[in-house]
């Protein structure tokens, strides 16, 4: 049995994970942990595999404290730079254990995971290039770390092919192309209703690619969470993406 500790257990996905922990055949409820708990009761005798879902803006210290505490962890929140990448890095450099594994990941979605993956494949063939992103209005931050990762991945796919900018004669905006990130407009839109949705738009003259992902339910992201919770300790260092434990 793999030992899970719910890092935001009280939490949209955190809640989810408890669930899913204590249904699958392989995996056991250790701790579940939010905020105001001691998270330094988390330590290599209860827990296998801590998973953490809580807000941007404790992650990485939450991340950290983990590493130095010898658990492996898998990581849902959002919120992801270059710079606090590097601090997992060096912390897991520094480890109690040399194995020791940190996993990533935008979205634990099977569709959202292609769809990134399709845009990838698709954005050297195509001019122009949008992400639209809609999530529910309780969302902290926008736009969705996975809307980052799709824009970094059709960006990437087209800088590899040698394409330039994309066309756009826009010379007033007020804010309405939305966020550049590496390249690529990324729009974000919060309406109740919604759950976790995605676009990404590819056009050329006379023609257009969508490709589209949506999670109607959370439950849409356990299998993920359960795939890595199973995969990460066998991948020590830090691990980005759930194609990476898929058969892509
Ligand atoms: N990678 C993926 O597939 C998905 C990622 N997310 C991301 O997961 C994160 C959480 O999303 P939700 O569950 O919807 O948010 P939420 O707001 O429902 O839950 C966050 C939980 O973290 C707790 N928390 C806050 N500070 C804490 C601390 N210092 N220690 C422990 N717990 C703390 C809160 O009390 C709350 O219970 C967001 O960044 C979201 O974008 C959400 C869905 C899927
Ligand atoms: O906050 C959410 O709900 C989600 N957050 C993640 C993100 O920002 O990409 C994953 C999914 O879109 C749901």
């Amino acid at each position: 049995m793999i030992k899970v500790s719910v890092i935001g257990a009280k939490g949209r996905m955190g809640g989810n994970v408890v669930n899913a922990v204590n249904q699958a055949d392989d995996t056991e409820l250790a701790l579940a942990l939010d905020a105001g708990d001691d998270l330094t009761q988390v330590n290599p005798d209860n827990t296998d595999v801590a998973v953490e879902f809580t807000v941007p803006s404790v992650a990485l210290d939450n991340v950290l404290a983990l590493i130095g505490q010898g658990v492996d962890v898998v990581v849902g929140t959002t919120g992801w730079t270059d710079e606090k990448l590097d601090q997992v890095r060096k912390a897991l450099a520094e480890a109690p254990r040399a194995d020791q594994a940190v996993f990533i990941a935008p979205n634990f979605a099977i569709s959202a995971v292609l769809a990134d993956y399709f845009a990838g494949l698709a954005a050297k063939y195509f001019e122009s290039a949008e992400v639209v992103e809609l999530h529910h209005p309780n969302k902290v931050d926008a736009p969705s770390g996975t809307a980052i990762h799709t824009a970094h991945t059709i960006a990437d796919a087209r800088r590899a092919t040698g394409l330039g900018p994309m066309p756009d004669a826009t010379e007033t905006d007020g804010g309405s192309r939305g966020q550049v990130v590496d390249g690529v407009h990324v729009h974000a839109v919060r309406l109740r209703g919604l759950n976790a949705h995605e676009e990404v738009l590819l056009g050329n003259a006379g023609e257009q690619l969508t490709i589209r992902a949506d999670s109607f339910d959370r439950g849409s992201f356990m299998p993920g969470v359960l795939l890595a919770v199973r995969n990460v300790s066998a991948h020590p260092g830090l691990t980005i993406g759930l194609d990476k434990f898929l058969d892509l």
